[in-house]
């Protein structure tokens, strides 16, 4: 039997649990306010932490790569462990690699992540379009036989992103941005798919009115930005409009400063689930 595509599962995830995904960054001044060591013994006892605490609450826990591989192999192994606890205790792992390559590159870093049985296996990844969006046709084609999703940049949560993602594309007759046409891919591979196609936009929390794009892409819309980078909850409307309802609202430092109490990273989780939810209501 071909296993459930991701999208489903996210959808459900979303509607039984919410759409909030908590990321697990640990960063030096974090595993400090906790009172760890900046070693892979406070990286570990930092993702166990926030496992324990959020994954059997949250839809999608979102571990940063880059904060593990800092630590090298023995980081990465950490990471492995965090990713296989977090799904066993019934969370969504989005892996935050942001990968991106030539074809057949590509290919090997869609093994490494997204091939049942590899031992960073997640159920999406999110990766870069900007070596052209054919780049990512690997990840997508081995994502579709392994029921795993991807998450792919389009008009990120940072002010630079702009020089590249506003840029208008000259080989598009329609004469749309660089951002819009990742989009506008996005919406052809999940086209057709129900409840929700597996193939993600990542679209900044931050970037106010977006009703110049066409963010219909029948997946999800990961929105970081929201908590330390200056989003809230009650933007989400005003930004997504009517495809509020695809948002799965990414916090990260803005859950994580209130470790390494378990009981206070599940109030401030549950805190921003519940504006979440309200804002989504209401729109
Ligand atoms: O792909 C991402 O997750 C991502 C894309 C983006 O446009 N902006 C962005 O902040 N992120 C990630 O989302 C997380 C945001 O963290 P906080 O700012 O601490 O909530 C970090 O792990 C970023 O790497």
């Amino acid at each position: 039997m071909s296993p459930e595509p991701f999208g489903a599962r996210l959808r459900r995830a979303m509607d039984e649990r919410g759409p909030l995904c908590v990321g697990i960054d640990p960063h030096a001044s974090l595993l400090a306010d906790w009172g760890l060591d900046d070693d892979v013994a406070g990286l570990e006892r930092f993702s166990r932490t926030v496992v324990e605490a959020l994954a059997d609450r949250v839809a999608v826990l979102k571990p940063q790569s880059a904060f593990f591989e800092r630590f090298g192999s023995r980081g990465v192994a950490v990471l492995e462990k965090s990713v296989q606890e977090a799904r066993a205790a019934g969370a969504l792992v989005v892996m935050d690699a942001k990968r991106g390559d030539i074809g057949s590159t590509m290919a090997a870093y869609a093994s490494a992540f997204l091939e049942e049985g590899a031992p960073l296996f997640s159920d999406a990844l999110t990766v870069s379009p900007y070596l052209g969006y054919g780049s990512l046709a690997p990840a997508v084609a081995l994502a579709r036989e392994s029921g795993a999703g991807l998450f792919v940049l389009a008009l990120t949560s940072n002010p630079e992103g702009a020089e590249v993602q506003h840029a208008v594309n000259p080989g598009d007759g329609a004469s749309r941005t660089v951002g819009a046409t990742v989009l506008a891919h996005l919406a052809e591979e999940n086209a057709g798919q129900g409840p929700m196609g597996s193939f993600g936009a990542v679209v900044g929390a931050t970037l106010g009115d977006l009703s110049s794009y066409d963010l219909d892409i029948n997946g999800p819309l990961l929105a970081p930005g929201i908590g330390a980078q200056g989003a809230t909850p009650a933007d989400l409307p005003r930004v997504f409009g009517k495809a509020v309802r695809q948002v799965v609202p990414n916090v990260s430092r803005g859950v994580l400063r209130h470790g390494p109490d378990i009981g206070a990273l599940r109030a401030s989780s549950d805190l921003f689930a519940e504006q979440i939810r309200a804002a989504v209501e209401q729109a």
